[in-house]
């Protein structure tokens, strides 16, 4: 009772032991537990003995502050990169962060990423071509796979200056036939290794999760022969060995080209006259932008179709927008479509991608937040998840409704955080918006009927949310005809 935390609201239980919530976090339905709790208590909650959970805009403010921010929890000890070095998104020593955060920002602003806005319309046009080509050929196509390997071949060419070629290719398990036929002298093993790296992509959600709850037993992984812990352990040092070798070979590309590389997110790294930092965090970056960048988008631009196909209304209002382009339009042009950009902020409101568990430490002084003290040491968090269905902040939560941000009141704008806040703020965002502008815009002129397919089963059952670290849909399809 003399706990600092006793007087925070909260079901019973929450004061003794984090077992309730590890169950929901285990079945991927920690955040709508959670949100569950601030219905009941309120918009300060105590989710276990150490953690609290904020929904207000005033606690976010502050877990997520620009100034003088909150270090990550302890949790973010898991992401940490195969060959043990730091990055950007893990570390959780704030000034670490900031020098790693300020060496990698100029190349993935907004300006910079002008000059790689050819290379996501490329992609961006090819998963649509095969979008249409599988509904030809099968009545529908799942999407949920085109965005993937779209995201993933965007992200591995702007990191590692050689896309994934997972567009091309289609199916993942036929890809090591497409790379030897290309590149003869490449060898089976690379080719295996880019083959697995995308199969262990593809599985990382569910891995998090192991990563996440059994962060000790996973350190201890070599030797305890668990196949759910050595897998999720081995995928981690697989997924840093390509990063490594990916660098390697760039590296390589520069010596030989010291002019004239291939641009991509980490050229200015390599200039031995700017400042930089070591190359093992520089794959350890890389690393963190794969990973964070591909499933993300993915899932993202997966609910966007379904959920607009969902809705004649709303599809033929944006599919009559983005018709009305010129033939050669740029993303400037689609910054200025306001149909096209509420669609896209609706959707990053609804199914966000990492909408939940973004803990952070009280630093030892302590520190008031919405009015209760919280002890050094405690975790912090708020999630998208809650603040997002607010029903005073956006009435009718649960409804898909893009013409509620014609015109946002601030509380909306202030509460809308799908990509975190404060210094920890996505550093890919823009690169997502982009990626999401242009693909969504792609799809639509080239699919201005597009509908959610009935075929083998599916239905809306397939698209319930399963959240870990990031959301995705249950059965991870989703199957829509374009024609
Ligand atoms: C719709 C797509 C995306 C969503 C919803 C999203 C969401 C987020 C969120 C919520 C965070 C904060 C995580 C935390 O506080 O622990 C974050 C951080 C981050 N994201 Fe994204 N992200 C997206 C796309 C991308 C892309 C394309 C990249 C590629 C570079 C990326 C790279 C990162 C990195 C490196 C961080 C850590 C930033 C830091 O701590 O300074 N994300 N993202």
């Amino acid at each position: 009772l003399r706990n600092p935390l006793s007087h925070v609201p909260g079901p019973w239980y929450s004061k003794w032991t984090s077992m309730v919530l590890m169950y929901h976090w285990l079945r991927g339905r920690r955040a709508s537990y959670v949100n569950c709790l601030h219905e009941t208590h309120g918009k300060v909650v105590r989710i276990s003995p150490s953690e609290v959970d904020f929904a207000s805009i005033s606690g976010a403010k502050r877990v997520h502050a620009f100034v003088r921010p909150f270090p990550k929890a302890r949790m973010y000890d898991t992401f940490r990169s195969a060959n043990g070095a730091v990055n950007v998104f893990g570390t959780r020593d704030v000034d670490v962060h900031a020098r790693h955060r300020r060496l990698l920002s100029s190349a993935i602003s907004e300006a910079s990423l002008k000059n790689v806005e050819h290379i996501v319309h490329q992609r961006a046009e090819l998963a649509v071509e095969k979008i249409g080509l599988e509904t030809k050929q099968g009545g529908a196509a799942d999407v949920m796979k085109w965005w993937l390997y779209f995201s993933t071949d965007v992200i591995g060419e702007l990191t590692f200056g050689d896309s994934f070629r997972m567009l091309e290719q289609g199916k993942v398990r036929t890809i090591s036939i497409y790379w030897n036929t290309l590149w003869p002298s490449s060898g089976m093993s690379l080719i295996h290794r880019k083959n697995q790296y995308v199969h262990d992509l593809q599985n990382l959600a569910q891995r998090v999760r192991i990563r996440i709850a059994f962060p000790n037993i996973i350190k201890l992984a070599s030797y305890i022969p668990l196949p759910l812990f050595t897998e999720a352990y081995a995928s981690v040092q697989r997924m840093g060995s390509y990063a490594e070798q990916s660098i390697h070979r760039y590296e390589n590309i520069i010596a030989a080209q010291p002019n004239n590389p291939k641009p991509t997110l980490f050229t200015k790294l390599f200039n031995v006259n700017e400042e930089t930092m070591p190359k093992a965090n520089i794959v350890a970056n890389a690393q963190a932008y794969i990973t964070a960048g591909s499933d993300t988008t993915a899932h993202t631009l997966t609910y966007l179709v379904w959920a607009v196909c969902r809705e004649p209304s709303i599809r033929a209002r944006l599919a009559k927008e983005v018709a009305d382009l010129p033939d050669r339009y740029q993303d400037e042009d689609l910054k200025a479509l306001p149909f096209l950009n509420q669609v896209i902020q609706e959707t990053l409101r609804l199914y966000a991608a990492a909408p939940a568990h973004l803990p952070r430490e009280v630093p030892p002084a302590g520190s008031e937040i919405d009015g209760y003290w919280m002890p050094g040491g405690t975790d912090v968090q708020t999630q998208a998840y809650s603040m997002h269905r607010d029903p005073i902040v956006y009435p009718a939560p649960e409804q898909f409704n893009p013409s509620r941000w014609e015109a946002p009141s601030k509380d909306m704008k202030d509460a809308w955080m799908p990509f975190g806040g404060g210094a920890r703020v996505c550093i890919g965002l823009h690169l997502a918006l982009m990626e999401l502008r242009i693909a969504t815009t792609k799809l639509f002129r080239m699919h201005p009927n597009a509908r959610v397919s009935t075929l083998r089963g599916f239905c809306d059952d397939d698209m319930e949310q399963v959240i870990y670290f990031l959301m995705y849909p249950k059965n991870k399809r989703c199957l829509i005809q374009a024609s």
